[in-house]
């Protein structure tokens, strides 16, 4: 409230866990925008796949049951939904299974050309429609919306991340399972062929690991205000 519209794309880019979601979400609600989830999208396509049975490794089958998938993704930041033919998957998309698969699935070029030309729509369409969206993911910047008008990408020391994941899985015990498994995330999304994990040249890099949620959605809304994306009243 009381911090204006936003007015163009945002593009939130970084590792696991360092806060784009969170942060997405919130700067979406405070600028009336939409929020899109690019995340949720790979995670979705990997449920089905594993689904179907398909073995990873098989490129063609893989990209054929996301194109069969009936993916449909929400845009509203209060209640951002992801359904598969109408079925919400918004939990299972979580689960540790997807999360195991979810790398080698979204390195598969055919599923990423699909997902990008959706997620292309879903930007145009919410531009039109409410004249914001702040999107986030690995390749928004780079590949997705290369014309963004702000992009960040966002960091955290590899501990501090896997803290944050344990806790929202109230795994506090495993921490350092939850950062065996964010390392190697990490080095399988940096080192793709496809669109791999980086900074857009012009992207801003914001490291969050001493910043809480609040300070993170301060700089952001400062450095959207600063490119002359946000309309209205800025602040009080
Ligand atoms: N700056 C922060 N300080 C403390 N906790 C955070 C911060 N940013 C995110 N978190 C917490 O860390 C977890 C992962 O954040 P999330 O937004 O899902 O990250 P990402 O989308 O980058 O994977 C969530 O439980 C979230 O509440
Ligand atoms: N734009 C995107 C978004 C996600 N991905 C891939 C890479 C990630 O390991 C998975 C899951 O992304 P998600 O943002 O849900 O992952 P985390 O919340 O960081 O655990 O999808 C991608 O390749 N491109």
């Amino acid at each position: 409230m009381g911090h204006g519209e936003l007015r163009g794309v945002v593009a939130l880019d970084g590792p696991s866990g360092t806060g784009k979601s969170s942060a997405a979400r919130r700067l979406a609600s405070a600028l009336g925008a939409r929020y899109l989830d690019t995340g949720a999208m790979y995670r979705a396509v990997t449920l089905a796949v594993l689904r179907s049975g398909a073995d990873l490794d098989d490129a063609d089958r893989v990209a054929a049951v996301a194109r069969d998938a009936g993916l449909a993704q929400g845009t509203d930041p209060a209640d951002s939904t992801t359904t598969l033919r109408g079925e919400d998957v918004g939990v299972e998309i979580r689960g540790p299974e997807v999360t195991r698969a979810v790398s080698p699935v979204s390195a598969n070029p055919a599923v990423r050309e699909l997902l990008v030309a959706e997620q292309r729509r879903i930007v145009a369409h919410a531009l039109s429609a409410v004249g914001g969206i702040v999107v986030e993911g690995r390749d928004i910047g780079t590949v997705v919306v290369p014309d963004a008008g702000l992009k960040v990408f966002l960091t955290a020391d590899a501990r501090a991340r896997a803290h944050r994941r344990a806790r929202q899985d109230g795994l506090e015990s495993t921490v350092d399972a939850v950062l065996a498994d964010v390392e190697r995330r990490d080095a399988y999304d940096s080192s793709r062929a496809v669109s791999p994990l980086r900074p857009a040249p012009d992207a801003v890099e914001l490291d969050t690991t001493d910043l809480d949620l609040a300070g993170v959605l301060a700089a952001l809304l400062d450095l959207a205000a600063g490119r002359g994306l946000v309309a209205g009243p800025v602040r009080g």
